[in-house]
């Protein structure tokens, strides 16, 4: 499944072109909605949205919980877009398409991603319901040649050999730890490093103990693509995994982990996470001077 499929600088640039002519938001702050947590998007203030099927380039959304829908609106003082449905790379999408949007965004002025996500745990601190600030990732998929970037580099978005040593914003891990406190979820709270793997299956035994063994905190089957692409261009990215279940590492365990109860955690917890992505929002600072689009 190495895709040899490339996209243009003239497709995005299509893409960005057509949602600037049917809306009038010019969005700083890009948020990508986890399984689940497509919530996030009711939060945002006039409104305009728009399917993913009527956008130029856009893949289809195919998974349940992942809407399909393009939000674009204000929130506390930022101009955002919000993607109700992200692309997975398991539904067959390839790593170039699953990234489309971001470079669209890019496109169109956003210099700060907001990534979410649903993942298992694999660490007894990190409880279901817990939210992981992602210190850093470890992209399973990317370490054996399946990365977005691969195939000509498009230098009018960013370096042939991007470095991806410190792709999640401190200042915005320092913030989102600030903004729990102040919020009273700090316990609920803590950095971790979450992994890509390939999915759609959830993990056997023997891969959540691997898993566990090389550092891993928390699992999920989306995310470093997408940051790869941003960092690549330059974006600031900030990240949170919300646990939705323990991933077993002993032949004991009877519990088994599935979609539904990925997306049950997602609900619960919707609430508390829409309100630490608002605040902090509302108080990163946004260089208004910088045009991002290339
Ligand atoms: O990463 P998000 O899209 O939040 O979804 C996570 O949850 C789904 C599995 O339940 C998988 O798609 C996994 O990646
Ligand atoms: N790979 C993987 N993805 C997930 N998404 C939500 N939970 C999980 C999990 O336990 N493993």
């Amino acid at each position: 499944m190495h895709s040899k499929e490339q996209i243009s600088h003239d497709e995005y640039q299509k893409a960005a072109d057509w949602l600037t002519s049917q809306t009038r938001h010019r969005p700083q702050v890009a948020i990508i909605c986890g399984s689940g947590l497509g919530m996030l998007a009711d939060t945002l203030k006039s409104q305009n949205s728009f399917a993913y099927s009527d956008i130029p380039g856009f893949p289809q959304s195919t998974v349940q919980g992942h809407a399909g829908r393009l939000v674009f609106g204000e929130l506390n003082g930022k101009t955002c877009v919000c993607m109700q449905g992200r692309f997975h790379m398991y539904e067959g999408h390839s790593l170039c398409k699953t990234t489309f949007p971001i470079r669209v965004f890019k496109l169109l002025g956003v210099e700060t991603l907001i990534v979410t996500n649903a993942a298992g745990s694999l660490v007894d601190g990190l409880h279901i319901g817990d939210i992981m600030i992602i210190k850093d990732h470890i992209n399973f998929p990317g370490l054996v040649g399946f990365n977005p970037l691969t195939g000509p580099n498009d230098d009018k978005f960013g370096p042939r050999f991007p470095a991806m040593s410190s792709c999640y914003d401190k200042g915005l891990r320092c913030l989102a730890m600030e903004v729990a406190k102040e919020l009273d979820v700090a316990g609920i709270m803590q950095e971790g490093v979450y992994a890509m793997v390939g999915g759609p299956n959830f993990e056997s035994i023997a891969e959540a103990r691997l898993l566990h063994c090389l550092g891993v905190d928390a699992v999920g089957m989306s995310t470093a693509p997408e940051v790869v692409v941003a960092t690549h261009c330059g974006m600031r990215v900030f990240g949170l995994s919300l646990i939705t279940n323990k991933v077993g590492k002993s032949y004991e365990d009877s519990d088994s982990v599935n979609h539904e109860g990925v997306l049950e955690v997602g609900r619960l917890r919707s609430d508390t996470v829409q309100k630490l992505v608002t605040e902090i929002i509302r108080r990163m600072e946004i260089n208004n001077n910088t045009n991002n689009a290339v």
